[in-house]
C-alpha cells in the first residue's frame, strides 16, 4: 500500500521545523507572501532550511508575488520546489525552470481540478485548498469534498482545513498523494503544535 505523504505548511522556526520532521513530516513550507501571518523572508526560510537534515523537502509558497521576487527566494533558499497559491498563469510557473505545484481554488462554485491539470500539464502536482481564486489559503477552512467531482491522474495534494480528526476522511474520499496542513497543527498563527503534529502524521499513517 502507498503511504500518503505529509507537507507542514507555514513553518516560521527552526524549533518547528525539527519538530515537525520528528513527527514524520516529508516535506515543510515556507510563506513568501507578507500578508500572511506565516511569512518568512529569505534569511529566516534559509536559516531554517539548513537547519533539516537530508531528504526533507522544502517548498516555498508565493501567492501572486513579482517574477523577480520568486528568482530571489530561489537563489537565495534553494528550495526543493515551488508552490504557486494565487492566479499565477502556466507560462509565469514555468518560467522559474522549477518544479512546482499549482493550487487548484476549490473555494470557487465551477472549480474542476480536470481542467487545471489539462491547464498545467508541466506541474508535478495539484493542490486542492478551499480558498477562492487569488485568495490566501491557510485559514483552516476545508471545501466541499462532493463525491462526483473529477480528478485527474496527477499527483494531488489535498489542504484546506485538514486536522488530526479529518485527515483519515480526506484521505479516504481523495486517495491523494499528499495532504498538506498548516492551521491544524498550530497552537497560534505561525507557532506549531509538536503534540498536534504527530497526532495529524499519526492519523495519516493510520488511514494511509
Ligand atoms: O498559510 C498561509 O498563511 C497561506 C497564505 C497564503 C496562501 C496560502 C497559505 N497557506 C496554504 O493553505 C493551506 C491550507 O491551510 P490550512 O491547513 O487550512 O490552515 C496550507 O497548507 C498552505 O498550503
Amino acid at each position: 500500500m502507498k503511504r500518503v505523504r505529509v507537507k507542514i505548511c507555514g513553518i516560521t522556526r527552526e524549533a518547528d521545523a525539527r519538530a515537525a520532521v520528528t513527527a514524520g513530516a516529508d516535506a515543510i513550507g515556507f510563506v513568501f507572501y507578507a500578508d500572511s501571518p506565516r511569512h518568512v523572508d529569505l534569511d529566516e526560510a534559509l536559516a531554517i532550511s539548513r537547519s533539516m537534515p537530508p531528504f526533507v523537502a522544502r517548498v516555498a509558497l508565493f501567492l501572486d508575488a513579482a517574477a523577480a521576487d520568486v528568482q530571489a527566494v530561489i537563489d537565495r533558499v534553494r528550495p526543493s520546489m515551488l508552490q504557486f497559491h494565487g492566479r499565477e498563469t502556466p507560462e509565469y510557473c514555468r518560467a522559474f525552470d522549477m518544479p512546482y505545484i499549482k493550487t487548484v481554488p476549490m473555494g470557487e462554485a465551477d472549480a474542476d481540478p480536470a481542467a487545471w491539470a489539462g491547464a498545467y500539464p508541466e506541474a508535478h502536482g495539484l493542490l486542492l485548498d478551499a480558498n477562492r481564486a487569488g485568495a490566501a489559503g491557510g485559514q483552516g477552512q476545508r471545501f466541499e469534498w462532493h463525491n462526483d467531482t473529477a480528478l485527474p491522474d496527477m499527483p494531488l495534494v489535498i489542504a484546506g482545513g485538514l486536522d488530526a480528526d479529518n485527515v483519515g476522511a480526506a484521505i479516504r474520499r481523495f486517495a491523494p498523494y499528499a495532504v498538506d496542513v498548516s492551521s491544524g497543527v498550530e497552537s497560534a498563527p505561525g507557532v506549531k503544535d509538536p503534540e498536534r503534529m504527530h497526532a495529524f502524521v499519526d492519523a495519516v499513517t493510520r488511514a494511509g
